[in-house]
């Protein structure tokens, strides 16, 4: 199958853990190795290389916080910007031969809408398989950053002031237990490998390529 000529590999993990940190310095990483590397993030990206057109207007409307929602529209947001990105970013990079470096995927939704927000797991499942495929729901490497609470509003502090201050980065206590917890949940129900993002960014990056190698039948 001409999909599975590349290599799809996800960066999962709560808000500022340091995904889009390493998921840069992994790209240098492979195109040094003289990859070609396509970088997505979910459900789309300020940057417009990592994203689609209509991604990034579904983003703005999942990130306006004046615009209360329930979990089903959450999923059905997430689902639409997930199906434009898998269709007109990853798929062809994937068929093109390239590596795929994700900042999240539909573990996001698994976690945020279904722990988080108490959204049925099996309709997420659904859902996702309806607005994607099976390539899609089994990337070549998926790897959950974990990091304690306190660090992470640390750094997100350090990031600066909150983009929007309704996101989910901005929801109480509670709900970024459940995120916190649900990532643990989901790593051991999946078998997704978990790593402590607590040190450097270096350290973090040596134990990302050292999970890869590992696992991912990727030559690095
Ligand atoms: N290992 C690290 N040590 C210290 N600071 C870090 C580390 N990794 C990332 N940071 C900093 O922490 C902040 C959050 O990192 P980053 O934006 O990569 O996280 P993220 O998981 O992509 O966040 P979000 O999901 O909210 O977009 C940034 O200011 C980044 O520079
Ligand atoms: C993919 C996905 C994301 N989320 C949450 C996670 C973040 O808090 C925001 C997206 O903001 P970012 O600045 O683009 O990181 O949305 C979610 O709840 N469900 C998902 O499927």
């Amino acid at each position: 199958m001409m999909g599975s000529l590349g290599k799809y590999i996800v960066i999962e993990g709560n808000d500022g853990t340091g995904k889009s940190t390493q998921v840069a310095k992994l790209a240098n990483y492979f195109r040094e190795r003289g990859r070609t590397v396509c970088v997505v993030e979910e459900p789309g990206s300020d940057d417009p290389e990592k994203s689609t057109p209509i991604a990034d207007e579904l983003r703005k409307v999942i990130k306006n916080g004046d615009l209360a929602r329930s979990a089903a529209v959450n999923v059905a947001l997430f689902s639409a910007a997930r199906r434009e990105l898998w269709r007109e970013k990853i798929q062809p990079a994937l068929e093109r031969g390239e590596i795929v470096l994700s900042a999240r995927n539909y573990i996001s939704t698994l976690v945020y809408q279904g722990r988080g927000e108490g959204y049925d797991e099996s309709e997420i499942l659904r859902l996702t398989k309806l607005f994607t495929d099976e390539r899609y729901l089994h990337p070549d490497i998926m790897i959950i950053l974990s990091l304690s609470h306190d660090k992470r509003e640390e750094r997100i502090a350090m990031r600066g002031e909150l983009k929007n201050p309704d996101t989910f980065e901005s929801r109480g206590q509670d709900f970024q237990e459940k995120v916190d917890d649900g990532y643990l949940e989901i790593a051991k129900d999946y078998d997704i490998p978990v790593v402590l993002a607590d040190g450097n960014v270096e350290e973090v990056h040596d134990m990302l390529i050292d999970e890869i190698k590992e696992d991912g039948g990727i030559d690095v």
